[in-house]
């Protein structure tokens, strides 16, 4: 699909974000693998998570999904059954990652696919591990890319570092721990998001965390629950750098999720300069959230670099358009992961920002970008790629000229809403 975006003027008034993507695909997933009913309310309906959905409605378990609403009839994990088709996980790593660790320890085979990007994304990071700990895992390139086919047994556990500070590696070496033998802990090199020791928590689950190392005992049930699913903070922060940037603008997002593992960007647009504050915030809740303000701001270029990435990896292609338009150099660096997400997040964002003018340049591992510079219109695309579109759109709205966006349909798989959210702050 074609859109043509034509510039805003200003940004006014207040929305909701959808909810949390990470947290509404682990609500389904740990829900499946419980005893008993599990409710979540603020479900994100995007692609990926309804791909979630479908995968274990395949593996047998009942779920009924009203729009934000769902309802999964656990049965524990001896009640997923073979499926009879592939498990298909569309444009979603979380899906795939996440599964092959629940998928570890059912006595069965079960083969994985995904769509073009999935099919370019490595799964080594998870095969390898999960192999290790007793699964037998098949694909193409020995294991690292889809189809892969996973047989499941009763998994030992282990003590496992990994290379990379990832939260789909941590989280399916623990689910597979879970079901197994001994304790299984995964120690990263920075901390990454930790809903799954938080959600696992709320399902009963004694999960130890130690630093940079989270722990489980094999053996424990999970038991269903009501999860509260807070709105996801990669969505809004296109809205949060859009109100930082779009003259004459004042918005408020409301109940945005703010798990300190995932604020990454709030630290960085305060550095900068933006006018963000809070209200109603709640750090009470098993994950906390709060309502932001956010208002047309003067921006300075900062450095984004070591234990701030995991904390903002998947917002960086908006931050990359929030330095084009701040004053001074923005460097961007240790982002080396971008290179393997939906697109080379990398080289996507500096192609596309390079067409309407940024002065942008790609590094190895990040990118450097100098401002302040007036975008233009152009013609653009997302790749396929979600927030590759929604930072495209966002830089229509300050560019001079039309933009046309090809591939804007990929903006479903995190964000359905989007255009109409953008649409109501732009009356
Ligand atoms: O666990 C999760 O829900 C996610 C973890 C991150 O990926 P990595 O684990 O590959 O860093 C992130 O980029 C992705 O959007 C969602
Ligand atoms: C990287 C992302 O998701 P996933 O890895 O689940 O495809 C994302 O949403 O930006």
């Amino acid at each position: 699909m074609e859109k043509h975006l034509k510039p805003i003027l200003a940004l006014n008034g207040t929305i909701t974000v959808p909810g949390d993507k990470s947290i509404s695909h682990r609500a389904v997933m740990f829900g499946s693998i419980a005893d008993g009913q599990t409710t979540i309310n603020g479900f994100l309906t995007g692609e990926d998570c309804l791909s979630t959905i479908s995968c274990f409605k395949k593996l047998g378990v009942h779920i009924q999904q009203d729009g934000e609403k769902v309802t999964v009839e656990g049965k524990g994990l001896a009640g997923l059954n073979p499926s009879s088709e592939d498990l298909y996980v569309g444009n979603s790593g979380t899906t795939i990652r996440l599964m092959l660790g629940i998928l570890a320890n059912t006595p069965f085979t079960s083969t994985l696919t995904g769509d073009d990007s999935i099919a370019k994304r490595p799964m080594n990071r998870v095969t390898q591990p999960l192999m290790q700990m007793g699964a037998l895992i098949d694909g193409n390139d020995s294991g690292n890319k889809v189809p892969l086919q996973i047989q499941g047994g009763r998994t030992k556990g282990i003590q496992y570092t990994s290379p990379i500070a990832s939260a789909q590696v941590k989280s399916a070496i623990i689910l597979a721990g879970l079901e197994g033998e001994g304790i299984t802990s995964v120690k990263e090199p920075v901390k990454s998001r930790d809903h799954t020791e938080r959600m696992l928590e709320a399902f009963g689950v004694k999960v130890e965390n130690d630093g940079l190392t989270v722990s489980v005992e094999g053996g424990q049930k999970l038991t269903g629950t009501h999860i509260e699913v807070p709105g996801d903070i990669s969505s809004a922060a296109f809205f949060i750098v859009a109100g930082a940037i779009v003259p004459n603008s004042e918005i408020t997002l409301k109940k945005v999720g703010l798990n300190p593992t995932r604020t990454g960007i709030l630290d960085v647009l305060e550095a900068m300069g933006a006018d963000v504050s809070y209200e109603n915030v709640n750090h009470d809740a098993s994950e906390p959230y709060g309502d932001l303000l956010i208002k047309t701001s003067s921006l300075k270029g900062t450095t984004i670099k070591g234990d701030l990435i995991p904390r903002l990896i998947d917002e960086i292609p908006i931050i990359a358009l929030a330095a084009t338009q701040a004053e001074g150099q923005t460097i961007i660096q240790d982002a080396h992961e971008l290179r393997v997400k939906e697109t080379d997040r990398i080289k996507t964002v500096v192609n596309e920002l390079k067409k309407m003018g940024a002065d942008i340049e790609a590094t190895e591992d990040g990118m450097i970008i100098n401002g302040k510079t007036p975008l233009h219109g152009a013609s653009v695309q997302s790749y396929g790629d979600h927030r590759i579109g929604m930072m495209l759109s966002i830089a229509s709205c300050i560019a001079e000229g039309e933009t046309t966006l090809t591939n804007s349909e990929a903006i479903a798989v995190s964000y359905p809403t989007f255009f109409e959210q953008l649409k109501t702050l732009a009356n």
